[in-house]
C-alpha cells in the first residue's frame, strides 16, 4: 500500500495559501511529516483524512482515489488529530467501546476482545476503568491511538502527537508507533526534529505550503557531511555572523552562542567541523527557503 499525492494544492478562503503543489509518495512504514508551525502539516493531514477539501491535486491510497471516495477511505484510515478531545467523565473501556460501535463494530462479544486488545496493546488495560478526565497526556496520547486502531487501518494519520508529552511518556509513545507502523503507512506530522530522526525511515521537509526536500534521514544526513561548521561566538556578533556566513542556526550554550553554518568547504581555521544531524537538515533547508526575503529585508533595514 502506497499514498501518492499530486499536484495537491490549497488556498484558504482569506487568501492563505496552505498547500502548494506538494507531491509526495509514502510507502508503507513511518513516514515523517516535519515543518515549522504554519507550514501546512494540519491542512494535508485533514485533507489525506477526507476532511477537507483540496482545490487540486489527487491523492491515491492505493487504488482508491481520496479526493473522491471519501467513505471508502474512511473504512481504513485512522486518524489521531492534533485537538483530541475525550469525553472526561467516560472510562476509557466504555469511550473505546462506543466509538467501535461507530466503526460497524456491532457484535457484542467481537467488540469486546477488539476494545481488549486494543487496550492490552497501547498499555491502558490496567487503567480502563479509570475516567478519562484522569488521564496523564501520554495516557490521553494512547487512547488516542488505540481509537485510530479501530477497525485495524491502512494508514495511520497523527498530527504533532508528541507536544507536552514528558521523555518516558514520548519513548513509550514512540514505541507504540514503531510497532503499529511495520505493516501500514503511519504519517507522522510534528515539529520536533528528533521524532522523526528516532522513528522514521522516509521523510519530507514542508514550509509554506512546499515540500522542500524527501528522503530517507540517514542519506540526506550524509549529504551534508563536511559542509556544516560551528563555532562559538559572543551574543552580541550573531548578526556580523548572519551576513558573513549561511547560519543555520544559533543556539545558547553556557551562556555563549553556539551557531552553526552551511559551508561547502571550511571557512578559516576558528570553525570546527559539526558531524551533522537531521536539525542541520532541516535548518539548512528552511533557511534556504527564507534566504532571499530575510537577506532583503535586512539590507533594506540597513539602507
Ligand atoms: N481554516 C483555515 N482558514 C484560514 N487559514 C487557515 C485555516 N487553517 C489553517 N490556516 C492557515 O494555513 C497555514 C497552514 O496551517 P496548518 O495548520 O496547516 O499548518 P501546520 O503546519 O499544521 O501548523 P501547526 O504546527 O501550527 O499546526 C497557516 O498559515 C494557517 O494560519
Amino acid at each position: 500500500m502506497e499514498l501518492v499525492i499530486r499536484n495537491l494544492s490549497k488556498t484558504y478562503a482569506n487568501g492563505t495559501q496552505a498547500l502548494k503543489n506538494v507531491n509526495l509518495t509514502i510507502p508503507t512504514g513511518m513516514f515523517g511529516l516535519l515543518g515549522p508551525n504554519g507550514a501546512g502539516k494540519s491542512s494535508l493531514m485533514r485533507t489525506i483524512a477526507t476532511l477537507q477539501e483540496a482545490d487540486s491535486g489527487s491523492i491515491a491510497l492505493g487504488d482508491l482515489d481520496v479526493l473522491n471516495q471519501k467513505e471508502e477511505v474512511r473504512k481504513v484510515l485512522g486518524y489521531l488529530p492534533q485537538e483530541f478531545g475525550v469525553y472526561p467523565k467516560v472510562t476509557a473501556e466504555d469511550l473505546l467501546d462506543h466509538m467501535a460501535v461507530l466503526k460497524g463494530l456491532h457484535n457484542k462479544k467481537e467488540r469486546q476482545a477488539v476494545v481488549a486488545a486494543l487496550l492490552q496493546q497501547t498499555n491502558l488495560y490496567e487503567v480502563r476503568k479509570k475516567n478519562l478526565g484522569g488521564y496523564s497526556g501520554g495516557m490521553k496520547q494512547r487512547f488516542g491511538i488505540a481509537q485510530a486502531l479501530l477497525g485495524n487501518p491502512k494508514i495511520i494519520i497523527v498530527d504533532e502527537p508528541t507536544a507536552g508529552l514528558d521523555p518516558a511518556e514520548r519513548n513509550r509513545f514512540h514505541n507504540l508507533l514503531c510497532e503499529i507502523g511495520e505493516d501500514r503507512v503511519v504519517i507522522l506530522s510534528t515539529h520536533i526534529v528528533s521524532d522523526v530522526s528516532d522513528l522514521c525511515r522516509q521523510m519530507a521537509i514542508i514550509n509554506k505550503g512546499e515540500v522542500l526536500l524527501t528522503g530517507d534521514p540517514l542519506r540526506v544526513i550524509d549529504d551534508l557531511n563536511n559542509k556544516i561548521w560551528k563555532k562559538m561566538i559572543g551574543k552580541e556578533e550573531l548578526m556580523e555572523y548572519q551576513l558573513q556566513y549561511n547560519v543555520i542556526s544559533s543556539r545558547l550554550f553556557a551562556g555563549k552562542t553556539l551557531i552553526h553554518i552551511y559551508s561547502e568547504t571550511r571557512p578559516d581555521y576558528t570553525f570546527e567541523a559539526v558531524r551533522p544531524d537531521l536539525e542541520d537538515v532541516y535548518f539548512t533547508q528552511i533557511t534556504k527557503a527564507q534566504a532571499a526575503p530575510a537577506v532583503s529585508e535586512v539590507l533594506k533595514a540597513m539602507s
